[in-house]
């Protein structure tokens, strides 16, 4: 089995941007307990990285470290270019985050709230309208923009806690699980959202126990398990770790079908169905090996599929956990 860690950059490029946030080295224990054992994290500029694990992981303490909101024991962390040991105010300057616990105040109106996160920001009284305005109608809140933060749905409240952080232009956002407890309209409205943020240049840190919401989302994944990164890859470098993956061959001529079963050796055959099921990783170069045993035989199938592992394979066989919620069939909380 190839190394579980895949390298968080693209060497021998002078072009690249320095990363968002660079973390080396990252260590922290509340009293005895250990929660983070040494992660290293890079995280190149206008990409979405995704930090999965299951609950009590040490996601959010990660948020918290990396946005300054707690100290780390140990580690060299860069944020936004600054150093976050010598300059954390310069680092805070170039971030925003959007919390498990929401920071938006029911009492008052969505307006008010993101004209209060204005004022925080010191915008001028023109600007805050306009940007607050800006923010509601791209968060689709300009209907509700009059109305008590605490008749908002969910989606609502999360939409506005998002453009609230927003108010000070970030360029560096952490989301931690932006859509736990979100039905599937929400949570798909949150990864647009997302989405357009990263078209924008804007990188996103985001925590999730969702592995459904890190595939569709990140550029990289890193599982985080027992404090330390037990794999860091895009989606589909985590999914060719773990066995499971394979070619799917379908005939509609049974002589083609038993030919090829002799020809390719190894694999499972579904007489009936006249396929065969042959392990692979999914790889160009496997996937070359079969067709030209295949061409060499003489043979063509009607149909061929390739199968990889999802991420809930990934986490399963390298976490051992069994505690992930798995809600990639939609379910809604
Ligand atoms: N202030 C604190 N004092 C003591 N222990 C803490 C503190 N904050 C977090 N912990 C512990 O550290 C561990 C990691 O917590 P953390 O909130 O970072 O996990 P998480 O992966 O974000 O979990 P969840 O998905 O439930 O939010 C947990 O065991 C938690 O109980």
């Amino acid at each position: 089995m190839p190394s579980p860690v895949m390298p968080t950059s693209r060497n021998g490029n002078d072009q690249e941007p320095p990363a968002a946030v660079r973390a080396v080295g990252l260590r922290k224990s509340y009293g005895d307990k250990l929660v983070l054992d040494g992660i290293d994290l890079s995280i190149p500029t206008g990409t979405v990285f995704a930090l999965l694990g299951p609950n009590g992981a040490g996601k959010t303490t990660v948020v918290k470290i990396l946005s300054t909101l707690v100290s780390a024991d140990a580690g060299d962390i860069h944020v936004g270019g600054h150093d976050l040991a010598a300059d954390p105010q310069a680092a805070r300057a170039a971030i925003g985050v959007t919390g498990q616990f929401s920071a938006v105040d029911g009492l008052i109106t969505g307006e008010e709230n993101m004209l209060l996160m204005a004022d925080l920001h010191h915008l001028s009284r023109s600007e805050g309208r306009r940007t607050a305005a800006e923010l509601l109608e791209r968060f689709d809140l300009t209907e509700a923009a009059r109305k008590p933060a605490s008749t908002y749905s969910g989606g609502m409240k999360r939409r506005l806690d998002i453009a609230m952080t927003l108010v000070g232009n970030p360029r560096i956002i952490f989301l931690d699980e932006p859509t736990t407890g979100l039905d599937p309209r929400s949570r798909h409205s949150m990864w647009r959202i997302i989405r357009e943020l990263v078209s924008g240049g804007v990188t996103v840190f985001l925590t999730t126990q969702y592995l459904e919401e890190a595939d569709e989302l990140a550029d990289r994944i890193a599982l985080l398990s027992n404090g330390r990164i037990a794999a860091e890859g895009s989606a589909d470098e985590l999914k060719r770790l773990v066995p499971g993956g394979h070619v799917r061959l379908r005939f509609s001529d049974p002589s083609a079908y038993r030919s090829a079963a002799l020809a390719l050796h190894e694999g499972t055959g579904d007489d009936e169905a006249l396929s065969l099921r042959i392990p692979s990783d999914g790889s160009q170069r496997e996937l070359r090996a079969v067709l030209d045993r295949l061409a060499a035989a003489g043979i063509e199938a009607d149909e061929l599929t390739v199968h990889t592992p999802d991420l809930d394979d990934v986490f399963f066989a390298l976490t051992g956990d069994t505690d992930v919620p798995s809600q990639t069939r939609e379910e809604v909380r």
